[in-house]
Parts: C-alpha cells; sequence; structure tokens
C-alpha cells in the first residue's frame, strides 16, 4: 500500500471482466474479487455485472457492513491512477460541443431568417418608391 501501490488506469480494469478475471474498482481502489464471487453473499452475478468497472455507487447503495469493508483488503491490488478523469466524466464533458453544435446551427437559420427580411424590405422600398413616381 501507499507509496508502492499501483497504478491502474479504467481501461487496464476493464479488461478484467469475465468470472475468471473480475476486478473492480471501489471509491478509488481496485480490487481483483475473482476468488470471492462465489462466497459473496449477494450473489456472483452482482459482482459480475460490476466486472472490470467502478462500482463504488453500487457497493454503496447495498449498505455493505464493515464485514465487507474489511474484506476488501484481501483483494487489494491498486489504486486507479488519479490523473485518470472516470469514462463516464469524459463523456459528460462531450456534452457541452453538442450544445454549441445545435445553437450553432440555429445562429445560421436565424440569420438567414433576418437576410430574407432584409431583402423583402429592400423589394418592399423599391416597390413604394417606384408607386410614389408614379402617383406624382
Ligand atoms: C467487490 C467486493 C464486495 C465484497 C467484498 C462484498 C461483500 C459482501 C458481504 C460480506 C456481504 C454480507 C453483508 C455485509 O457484510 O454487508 C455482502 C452482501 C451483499 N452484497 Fe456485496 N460485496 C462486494 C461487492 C458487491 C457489489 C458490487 C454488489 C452490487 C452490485 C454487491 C451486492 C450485495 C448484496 C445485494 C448483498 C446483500 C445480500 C443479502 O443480504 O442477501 N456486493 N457483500
Amino acid at each position: 500500500m501507499g507509496a508502492e501501490s499501483k497504478l491502474f488506469t479504467y481501461s487496464d480494469v476493464s479488461a478484467h471482466n469475465t468470472s475468471e478475471d473480475c476486478w473492480v474498482i471501489i471509491n478509488g481502489k481496485v480490487y481483483d474479487v475473482t476468488s470471492y464471487l462465489n462466497d459473496h453473499p449477494g450473489g456472483d452475478e452482482v459482482v459480475l455485472g460490476q466486472a472490470g468497472k467502478d462500482a463504488s455507487e453500487e457497493f454503496e447503495d447495498v449498505g455493505h457492513g464493515s464485514a465487507a469493508r474489511l474484506m476488501l483488503d484481501e483483494f487489494y491490488v491498486g489504486e486507479v491512477d488519479p490523473s485518470m478523469k472516470r469514462p463516464t466524466d469524459t463523456m459528460d464533458a462531450t456534452l457541452p460541443p453538442t450544445e454549441d453544435l445545435k445553437d450553432e446551427s440555429m445562429g445560421y437559420l436565424t440569420n438567414k431568417f433576418l437576410y430574407f427580411l432584409i431583402a423583402l424590405a429592400i423589394i418592399g422600398l423599391g416597390m413604394g418608391i417606384h408607386l410614389f413616381n408614379f402617383a406624382s
């Protein structure tokens, strides 16, 4: 532990996603729970559903007691590289540009409508002058 902890990226961990090789991330720590799958009181399926992923929320939601928390040490293999962003964070980060694009296309349409109005006004003005000349 400590300074010697091994650092993994999210994609390193995601490669361990089977019942023969099952890693999960809980609160920034990486655990190899392969040997525990069959003994898990909540069943192997729920843990396998989180294999290779960040299971922090699921682990906390269940309200695991101190027995479960103490047990985690046994399976500890390292930490998630703190410089890495969670994949979901990266996905969220792509949302604003998509919104920007939408805004831009809206702006483009609004501009077209403005040009159309200006053209109408010029034609209207031309016709007005024409009619005025006729009248006088
Ligand atoms: C990966 C490390 C995990 C360990 C070491 C672990 C350990 C345990 C232990 C010891 C219990 C018995 C109750 C307690 O002490 O709190 C338990 C229950 C349970 N666990 Fe986990 N668990 C892990 C992950 C998960 C995950 C990721 C989920 C859900 C996605 C999960 C779902 C459950 C459920 C639903 C129960 C309740 C079972 C019941 O009371 O019938 N566990 N777990």
